[in-house]
């Protein structure tokens, strides 16, 4: 079994050298990447996009050193239509922040950053057997995807929120069984959304992503966001000070788009 490869978002093991250990980071498709609204095209083709959550799975939430993962392990939960083909099923969810509002979401659009980006990760259940084959395979997953800005708090966050103190450290696990349906955290308009081919955009980088990225955005308190900041980056104390490292700037450099177009749903 190869001994898994350390990877961060700073210094050595940093995105700049992913590609050393990850090949797929150097690829022609990757993600994130900046949507410039001016060169966007509108596919009037798309069909209503499908989202079907239920809320009585039960999930777990984990803090594995890069995000919180939200694993989700009903086979009720599913999404299909817009650009895709097949129908898909939901794995997890998980977010990128930033140290401070200004920044922290992956995506951009005209150049600006939001504050954090909500990555829902589904996998292509009439074409692949598990979710481990379709991470790497062409169409094999879809990643809805909604921005998020510090406003006026969240209720549905709340929910996610709560068990955070039990995930502070890395590996922590807390299972979430309350009456909770992540659709609660998308936006109210399902219907005007970008996409485009892209790559996950953490290790292997694979280039097996149908991004779809809602033009809503969705508000949260700041006190909310500063809850994602209280993650650490790993099970003990890092810093020389006794301080903890906290989880923040987990967001990935944009990427060349190498000629890639950005579809849009609306006009
Ligand atoms: C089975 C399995 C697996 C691993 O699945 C993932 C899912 C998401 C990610 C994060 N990539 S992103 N930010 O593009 O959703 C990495 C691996
Ligand atoms: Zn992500």
């Amino acid at each position: 079994e190869s001994k898994p490869v350390a990877w961060g978002y700073e210094g050595d093991i940093g995105p700049c050298n992913w590609h050393k250990y990850f090949p797929k980071a150097g690829g022609k498709r990757q993600s994130p990447i900046d949507i410039d609204t001016s060169a966007t095209q509108y596919d009037g083709s798309f069909k209503p996009l499908r989202i079907h959550y239920d809320s009585h799975m039960c999930s777990s939430l984990t803090n594995n050193g890069h995000t919180f993962c939200m694993s989700v392990n009903s086979d009720q939960c599913n999404l299909s239509g817009g650009p895709l083909e097949d129908k898909y099923r939901l794995l997890q969810f998980h977010c990128h922040w930033g140290s401070d509002d200004t920044k922290g979401s992956e995506h951009t659009v005209d150049g600006h950053q939001y504050a954090a980006e909500l990555h829902l990760v589904h996998w292509n259940t009439d074409k692949f057997k598990s979710a481990d084959e379709a991470i790497e395979k062409n169409q094999g997953i879809a990643v809805l995807t909604a921005f998020i800005k510090a406003g006026k708090e969240h209720r549905g966050w709340n929910h996610v929120l709560s068990h955070f103190k039990d995930i502070k450290k890395v590996q922590g696990t807390s299972t979430v069984n309350e009456d909770f349906n992540p659709k609660c955290l998308l936006p109210e308009n399902q219907t005007d959304y970008w996409t485009y081919e892209g790559s996950l955009t953490t290790p292997p980088c694979h280039e097996s992503v149908r991004f779809i990225i809602f033009k809503e955005v969705v508000e949260v308190s700041s006190e909310q966001l500063a809850q994602f900041r209280s993650l650490c980056v790993c099970s003990s104390r890092k810093r020389d000070t006794g301080e903890d490292e906290h989880l923040v700037d987990n967001f990935r450099p944009i990427q060349p788009l190498n000629g890639r177009v950005v579809k849009a749903s609306f006009q």
